[in-house]
């Protein structure tokens, strides 16, 4: 492997010989297809996701949403760049994922890498890189439940379309009745960007990338954990227009996130993490506030 030159330096050539070092991987892995009904089967989860739900829906009250995204909105943790976060993300494992047992950086990789060898277009590449590091709130001290996890609207009734819904009865908020009506503090077919969702790694990251993305990036990284919406159709009262628009974006990334993690996990390949830096800075380059 050549060292990469200096930033400075990397024009045309050097991407050319990451190409040519580094080739986009060509055919989808056959056994993956047989094997997609077997992810999210939460029937037959480990206990310890289970106990996650469990406290994630008990915990996660309208006004704990509004607290956290008020805390973690003036994006005042400190500065640092996309793959620094990355970096960040090594040592996390996700309590809440049935599906996978690897780091949080190689979940990235996969996920990315399915979306490369697809011909995705870059944002959406990028997106699939970055949609979990929302997930460093862990790393600033709040527990598993605040961070990972799949979403739901708060301060309106649950739908039962919300995996593990029979827990939200532990929920204070379940015992007020002007927050469990159909639309609840809502307005119909108001919008979700007006919609609180419970506190976790989407809402917050796409509070970081406001600035630095397409509205279809944005998009994607704020609903992708909204299985209940995007994958149940649930809560589509709530949807306005541009709703039922982009949610077909989210649709369309869910299969590389999901289904990426029955990939082989990446080498360890400097070209590999060449190609992936150069993707950041094409869109979101040096140090950013978070
Ligand atoms: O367990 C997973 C994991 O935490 C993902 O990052 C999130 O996006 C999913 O919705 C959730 O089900
Ligand atoms: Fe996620
Ligand atoms: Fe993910």
């Amino acid at each position: 492997m050549t060292a990469a030159p200096p930033a400075s330096q990397r024009g045309e050539d050097w991407e050319a010989h990451l190409l040519e070092r580094y080739p986009a991987p060509t055919a989808t892995p056959p056994q993956k297809e047989k094997e997609k009904s077997s992810f999210r089967d939460y029937s037959n989860a480990e206990p310890g996701v289970v106990a996650f739900y469990k406290t994630n829906h008990e915990l996660q009250t309208l006004a704990l949403v509004l607290a956290k995204k008020e805390q973690y909105g003036k994006l005042a943790l400190g500065e640092w760049t996309v793959w620094e976060g990355l970096e960040r993300l090594n040592a996390l494992v996700d309590e809440s994922d049935p599906d996978t047992s690897l780091s949080q950086i190689q979940h990235a990789f996969q996920s990315a890498e399915a979306a490369r060898r697809d011909n995705k277009p870059r944002w959406f590449q990028l997106v699939a890189l970055i949609h979990d590091l929302g997930k460093l709130l862990f790393f600033e001290g709040e527990p598993q439940h605040l961070v990972v996890g799949d979403t739901f609207p708060v301060g309106c009734r649950y739908s039962d379309r919300v995996i593990f819904s029979e827990f939200f009865v532990a929920n204070p908020d379940f015992h007020d009745p002007a927050l469990q009506t159909v639309n609840g503090i809502y307005e119909p077919g108001c919008g979700l960007d007006r919609v609180h969702l419970s506190w976790g790694h989407d809402e917050y990251l796409y509070q970081v990338m406001k600035d630095y993305l397409p509205v279809e990036a944005l998009y994607t990284i704020r609903y992708h954990s909204f299985y209940a919406a995007h994958r149940e159709y649930a809560y589509q009262h709530l949807f306005n227009e541009t709703d039922h628009q982009m949610m077909q974006y989210v649709r369309e990334f869910n299969p590389y996130d999901l289904y990426s993690k029955g990939d082989p996990p990446a080498e360890d390949d400097p070209a590999l993490v060449a190609y992936y830096k150069a993707l950041i800075d094409e869109f979101v380059p040096g140090k950013i506030k978070w």
